[in-house]
């Protein structure tokens, strides 16, 4: 199961690749294996062309990899989200333009989106009309210090889809490879409705 999961999740690597979001080696991307592992993009690789080879396997408890390998420095953060989320099977964090741009002009807490059908692209959401808020956390060299800072806003303010991080990108998540990354694109096609209307609108 884990293992189709894996081969999805490398094909999907690539499209973010092709896409232009996750350049000159930003982003990273995990599935989970079961409750307690995950399989992690290695640190440092173009997340473009990555192979099965390229992921490592995590204990989402301790973030520990046995393999002894570097996994993502950003590995808490895939770890909280699968602690956080026993439904999230899948987590995607990439550096588009829109998510590091729209995160710095935002300077609230988070970028509330309401007024787009492409809203209905995202689980749950029913219409245009609703607002969905995805939270935004000032960026930070710490990831554990950051991970803490996400997990007390989380208790507080449940998190959905996925989080901003201001002036570095996005991470998002999913139940499956098909709708984390159905999501991804929705959230990406948003924030570039919402920097080409803040642009226009002068907001
Ligand atoms: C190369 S961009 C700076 C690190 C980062 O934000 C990122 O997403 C990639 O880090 P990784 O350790 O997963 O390669
Ligand atoms: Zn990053």
């Amino acid at each position: 199961m884990w293992q189709e999961r894996l081969a999805q999740l490398v094909t999907t690597c690539h499209w973010i690749g092709a896409k232009g979001w996750a350049p000159a080696t930003g982003g990273n991307m995990s599935i989970r294996q079961d409750a307690g592992w995950c399989w992690l993009s290695e640190s440092g690789r173009d997340k473009g062309s990555l192979t099965s080879e390229d992921f490592l396997q995590v204990d989402i408890a301790t973030n520990q990899a046995p393999s002894g390998r570097k996994p993502s420095a950003e590995t808490g953060l895939h770890t909280l989200v699968y602690r956080l989320f026993p439904e999230a099977n899948v987590v995607l964090h990439v550096h588009t333009v829109n998510a590091t741009v729209l995160s710095r002009i935002e300077k609230g807490p988070a970028l509330n989106i309401s007024g787009y059908e492409m809203q209905k692209t995202l689980t749950g959401q029913q219409s245009h009309l609703n607002t969905v808020p995805i939270a935004i956390f000032d960026n930070d060299q710490d990831i554990d210090a950051l991970a803490k800072r996400i997990e007390q806003h989380a208790e507080q303010t449940p998190l959905k889809y996925g989080f901003l991080l201001r002036g570095h990108g996005l991470t998002c998540w999913g139940k499956d490879v098909a709708e984390a990354r159905r999501q991804l694109e929705g959230l990406e096609f948003l924030f570039e409705c919402e920097m080409q209307r803040r642009l226009y609108e002068r907001d």
